[in-house]
């Protein structure tokens, strides 16, 4: 390949290129060749499979399991010929890279927090949603759309008692994608998850940590430990914890001494600078640390008798959406849809 500089423009002679038609010549284009995009794909291909039969052959590392994921998408040993089959598997491992795409996203009416997650360096970009809300469930589908993502999960961190889970609506409009809540919730789902879970997407995943208190299922969703995945750590603490707050006590199993014991030894043993993200804001928020909560929170750093005399105090008018919405949540958000919905809910 050439490169030159003519009529304060760069111009390419490349060894894989096209000439340029006679017309465009007379148009006053360069006569050499234009720059073609599939034979430099083709060069670079080739270069690459080139370094990849120089580099030893070996299936990605996950945690403790092996991930066939040159295997993923239909194509199986038995159709690649053995030449193919070792460079697949070494190319799989060096595109498979994590890569954490992260969105936060607000419904204002219920002040709900719903964030996107998903990992962006496998091939087939595996997300998933955390507290979806109803209203807002087609903006977040179309988001997924717009960035190309494979929704897989649709989670929730509890039974909302202010709005309806967007669960319901997401199967409804991608069959494919399981609903998630915590056993202890006693809702359905597709999937119930415990303390100590993993809830995979590509070569990312989420730990599952009981957080009861606010309500009795609550479980706090936080980043995985291990040096290939993302750094600081994020939380997605539902209602257990709120910026500078946290969930009320007064409905649902709620309970301030179970509250601050799943505060104190779920959220607040994690690294400090893990960042926090709450289910609600109703100031403006929009993330914390554990650093910060540890110091600033102004009810989870009093001691646990302070807490339950705050927590008695607080007067909070229920939930304008309660009655509603706690029925809703206990089946995902499927109550009005079940006769549109056929796959059968675990509980
Ligand atoms: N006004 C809202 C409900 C506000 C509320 O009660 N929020 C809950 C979380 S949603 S159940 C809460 O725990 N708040 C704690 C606090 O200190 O505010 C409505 O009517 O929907």
């Amino acid at each position: 390949m050439e490169i030159t500089k003519r009529g304060g423009k760069w111009n390419m002679i490349q060894l894989y290129g096209k000439r340029r038609k006679p017309e465009e010549q007379r148009k006053g284009f360069d006569n050499s060749f234009t720059f073609d995009h599939r034979f430099l794909s083709l060069l670079m291909l080739r270069l690459h499979l080139l370094r990849l039969s120089l580099s030893p052959v070996s299936p990605p590392k996950v945690g403790n399991m092996i991930k066939p994921t040159a295997f993923a998408s239909g194509l199986t040993r038995s159709n690649l010929c053995p030449k193919i089959r070792s460079t697949m598997a070494t190319f799989s491992t060096a595109s498979e890279s994590p890569k954490l795409l992260f969105r936060q996203l607000f419904e204002k009416e219920s002040s709900t927090y719903t964030y996107l997650l998903a990992d962006v360096g496998h091939p087939e970009r595996p997300a998933l949603l955390i507290d979806p809300v109803d209203k807002t469930a087609e903006r977040d589908l179309s988001l997924v759309n717009d960035l190309r993502l494979k929704l897989t999960y649709a989670i929730n961190t509890h039974v909302h008692a202010d709005h309806v889970t967007g669960t319901g609506i997401i199967k409804t409009k991608m069959p494919s994608v399981k609903s998630i809540i915590s056993r202890a919730s006693n809702a359905k789902a597709d999937l119930l998850v415990k303390g100590g879970d993993r809830i995979q997407f590509g070569n990312l995943f989420l730990e599952v940590r009981p957080t009861p208190g606010h309500t009795v299922g609550c479980v706090t969703y936080v980043t995985g430990d291990g040096s290939d995945q993302p750094q600081p750590r994020m939380a997605f603490t539902g209602d257990a914890l709120l910026i500078r707050g946290c969930g009320r006590t007064d409905f649902q199993g709620g309970s301030s001494e179970q509250l601050y014991k799943s505060v104190h030894s779920q959220i607040f043993t994690l690294p400090k600078d893990t960042l926090l993200y709450p289910a609600h804001d109703y100031k403006g928020y929009t993330v914390t640390t554990v650093e910060e909560e540890m110091q600033y929170n102004p009810r989870l750093t009093k001691d646990q008798e302070m807490f339950k005399n705050i927590m008695a105090d607080l007067n909070l008018p229920y939930p304008k959406m309660i009655d509603k919405a706690v029925p809703a949540n206990m089946v995902c958000g499927l109550q009005d849809l079940n006769d549109k919905h056929s796959e059968p809910l675990a509980v």
